[in-house]
């Protein structure tokens, strides 16, 4: 386990008190990036988390994925495609995209993610890269997507799994923290 990785993620994270009109603080991730030794470590520790399962392509969903997910993917090798969440205003993404909606996630808001067809290909091996997991909603619609186009989610490298063991094992989870950690 990098222990001193993990040490300077804790160093640079931060819970942030949106105000009082907040039920809950909300966290700040953004210190990992700033961080030289952060950015050339993390991408590493999570592929070595999946490297015996041999994935094929990297997923994340946006916004925060989108950051992480490419860090991994370099690591391992393998292209990263972007997960995009469903927009208010009806703006599309461009060519065929197949979609799947969550169960209601850590925020109480159902989503709907959607990954463009022709980046996923049948026997794909896919491995999905996410800074934190909490009820796993986001997860399981991603697993939705990936089987629906017959490829394989061979599970999730995470920075924080911050979830009972029992939903981290079932949704194949691999995590640097855990969520008392952090
Ligand atoms: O386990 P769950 O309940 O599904 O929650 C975890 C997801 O929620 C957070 O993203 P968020 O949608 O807040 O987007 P962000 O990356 O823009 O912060 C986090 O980055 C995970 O993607
Ligand atoms: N970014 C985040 N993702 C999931 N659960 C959280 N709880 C607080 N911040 C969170």
């Amino acid at each position: 386990m990098p222990d001193e990785l993990r040490k300077l993620l804790v160093e640079h994270f931060r819970w942030v008190d949106p105000g009082p009109a907040a039920s809950h603080l909300v966290s700040d991730v953004s210190g990992w990036w700033r961080e030289p030794e952060i950015l050339a470590r993390l991408g590493p520790a999570l592929a070595d988390l999946f490297r015996p399962d041999r994935p094929t392509v990297v997923v994340s969903p946006e916004a925060t994925g989108l950051m992480l997910g490419p860090l991994v993917a370099t690591a391992l090798g393998v292209g990263f495609v972007p997960a995009y969440k469903k927009r208010p205003d009806g703006r599309l993404i461009a060519g065929p995209t197949t979609w799947a909606s969550t169960t209601s996630d850590y925020r109480g808001r159902t989503l709907t993610l959607g990954v463009r067809d022709r980046h996923l290909r049948p026997g794909d091996r896919v491995l999905v890269v996410d800074d934190w997991v909490a009820t796993g909603a986001q997860l399981r619609a991603l697993y939705q997507v990936v089987a629906a186009r017959s490829a394989e989610p061979v599970g999730t490298a995470a920075v924080i799994a911050d979830c009972p063991a029992g939903l981290a094992a079932e949704l194949r989870v691999r995590a640097l923290l855990t969520g008392r950690e952090i």
